[in-house]
């Protein structure tokens, strides 16, 4: 299947193969908005179908209903076409079959199971597909079946026909219990899913949504024993990718063993958000923004991470990796990387993966002196009483777990020498939010100095993305108050999505199946980006837990440590969400 989207604002296009290129995309209009794709067929066997969604048409005419291999043809889109346009080239000989590997787990539940149905909804699923929850557990196709229909409670829930594409989606959902480490087991599943691929060509995805120490045995069996005979076979893996250099390395090896690179799509959901994706859109397309990003006008980068809940049944999962593991070394860097690398040549996902490989490797491993870490402990605020971290019963009472960190990152490139670019991530915290905030130096020599006071740092421009909840962008800038005086305040310059866009936002595990099924490679993290993102944060690890540095205790709903507070001053830098106009 091939997928474009595009839309009167912004045009792009995403072209993949199945198998292999079925598609190779000659030329684009260059006219924004895009209109005009022009392809050939590469596969040279049998004719393909292409079917066509969307009011999008096809040219010439006759290459409506069959297309022969090396017939040139072109695509035009409606000018203000928003919705993706699906294109399934060999869509009565092919079909997915989609494995959910921990199908009874709290993540399938929770955003596989619902994103799998949003993306049905949609109509963003190959005509031929099939959904097979894997896992021990004891059930039927039936009890799976309420099982999912119990937990979608996803962004659909209120939209016309939900039930009755509920009810479609789920009629081909089905079940089969197995051992993760089962060779027969994955047999079995094996000749359920031929039954239900009925001689197409099989392409199979299994998303392993499984603890880690059983990620290998799940892979062995599933490319032994499960592989398609004639399509793709990918597996979606999901963090934590180890636990340091070597642990990561050991599991990328034993994952080679079994696999090739490009069937591994080891997922960071976080790459998948919104304005995650609208990064590059923001920095590269927009004349006013590149020119500043570096050193020359951006005073610090602030990458932050809140929560305001603790690790709420997740305890016996978080006390083995910590906060530095489940969210700095991997959503926060992965932010970071795609903030701070150099434009790629294109934005095929090798070249973008290999600017984030370049910046990661110019960055300095973290010191033990640029990190503060802290656990969060009881607090009783309005007659509730709210836990301590180590009040989880799977959690030691001794535990030195961080369930909070703040740390200083150096980029030693001509781009980024000297700024600093800290980190936030905490539970249990005031607030929820994860967000980017840039701020930029001090106007030079500026006229108006003295309407700010005596704390410059307070009148510069600070750009912020929030990646949730509330998506926005919005710039603060000087402004004068309207009236007769000279009064300045800071104002903000402010694109916020609900008001801007109608359309709700995609859950992030939607995006990312998708480009898995497409084979878009561009969102997952590549091996040697792994490598290079543990070889930041291995040293500081290890000496964390070989010094057993005991965590500043900070009140479950406060703001963190203060320690964190410290690590900026001592770069000149303020956090931005300690000010009150934020
Ligand atoms: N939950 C979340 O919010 C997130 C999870 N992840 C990652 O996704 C993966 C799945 O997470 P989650 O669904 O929370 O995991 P769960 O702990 O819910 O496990 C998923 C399933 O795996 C099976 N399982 C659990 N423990 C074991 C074990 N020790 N041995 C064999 N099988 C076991 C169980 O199925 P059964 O007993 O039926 O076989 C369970 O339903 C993990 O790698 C996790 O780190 C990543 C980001 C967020
Ligand atoms: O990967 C993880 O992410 C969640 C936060 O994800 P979000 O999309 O809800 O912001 C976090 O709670 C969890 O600890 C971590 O493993």
């Amino acid at each position: 299947m091939a997928t474009f989207s595009s839309s009167s604002s912004a045009y792009s296009s995403r072209i993949n193969g199945t198998g292999s290129n079925w598609l190779h995309q000659n030329t684009t209009s260059k006219q924004p908005p895009f209109t005009k794709l022009n392809f050939s067929l590469q596969q040279s066997s049998t004719s393909k179908a292409v079917q066509l969604q969307h009011g999008v048409k096809v040219s010439p005419a006759k290459t409506e209903g069959i297309l022969k291999d090396g017939v040139n043809f072109s695509v035009t889109l409606p000018q203000q076409t928003t919705d993706i346009a699906t294109f399934d080239l060999n869509k009565e000989s092919s079909t997915v079959s989609i494995t959910v590997v921990g199908a009874s787990g709290d993540l399938a539940k929770k955003k596989i199971f619902p994103a799998l149905f949003a993306l049905y909804y949609e109509g963003c699923l190959p005509k031929h597909f099939t959904v097979f929850g894997y896992a021990r557990s004891k059930m039927t196709d039936a009890e799976l079946r309420t099982m999912v229909s119990k937990t979608l409670t996803c962004r659909i829930d209120k939209r016309e026909n939900c039930d009755e594409k509920m009810d479609q989606f789920l009629e081909r959902c089905f079940y089969h219990p197995g051992q993760y480490d089962s060779e027969e087991n994955f047999l079995e599943l094996d000749k359920k899913l031929k039954v239900h691929e009925g001689g197409r060509v099989a392409n199979r995805l299994f998303y392993l949504s499984i603890p880690p120490n059983i990620f290998i045995d799940a892979v062995k069996c599933a490319s032994t024993s499960a592989s398609s005979a004639n399509g793709w076979t990918r597996v979606i893996v999901e963090k934590p990718f180890g636990r340091d250099s070597e642990s990561s390395a050991a599991l990328t090896r034993s994952l080679k063993q079994y696999l090739d690179e490009d069937q591994i799509f080891r997922i960071d959901h976080y790459l998948g958000k919104e304005l995650v994706e609208n990064l590059s859109v923001l920095r590269f397309s927009n004349l006013i923004f590149e020119p500043l990003w570096s050193r020359q006008y951006i005073r610090n980068v602030q990458f932050i991470f809140a929560e305001d809940f603790g690790t709420e049944g997740r305890g016996g999962y978080f006390d083995n990796y910590g906060i530095i593991r489940d969210i700095m070394q991997n959503h926060l860097l992965q932010i970071l990387a795609l903030f701070a690398m150099e434009t790629p040549v294109s934005l095929d996902a090798e070249d973008i993966r290999n600017e984030k490989v370049k910046v990661l490797r110019s960055m300095r491993p973290l010191r033990l002196d640029d990190v503060v870490t802290g656990q969060y402990k009881s607090h009783t605020r309005g007659g509730v009483k709210y836990p301590a971290y180590t009040d989880d019963k799977t959690v030691p009472n001794d535990s030195l777990t961080p369930t909070f960190a703040a740390a200083a990152l150096f980029i030693d490139n001509a781009r980024w020498d000297g700024v600093p670019f800290l980190m936030k991530a905490g539970k249990a915290l005031h607030d929820r939010r994860a967000e980017i905030r840039v701020q930029f130096r001090h106007v030079p020599g500026n006229l108006y100095n003295k309407n700010f006071g005596t704390d410059l740092d307070l009148a510069t421009n600070e750009l912020v993305i929030r990646v949730q909840p509330d998506e926005a962008i919005y710039l603060k800038i000087n402004n004068k108050v309207p009236g007769l005086g000279m009064r300045l305040d800071r104002s903000n310059l402010n694109l916020l999505y609900a008001a801007r866009y109608s359309k709700e936002i995609p859950d992030a595990y939607e995006r990312l199946l998708l480009d898995a099924i497409e084979g878009e490679r561009r969102l997952f993290i590549r091996s040697d980006e792994l490598d290079a993102a543990w070889s930041l944060f291995t040293p500081v690890l290890k000496q964390l837990e070989e010094k057993k540095i005991v965590p500043e205790y900070y009140p479950y709903g406060s703001r963190g440590p203060v320690g964190s507070h410290y690590l900026a001053a001592r770069y000149n830098v303020r956090w931005g969400d300690a000010a009150s106009d934020q």
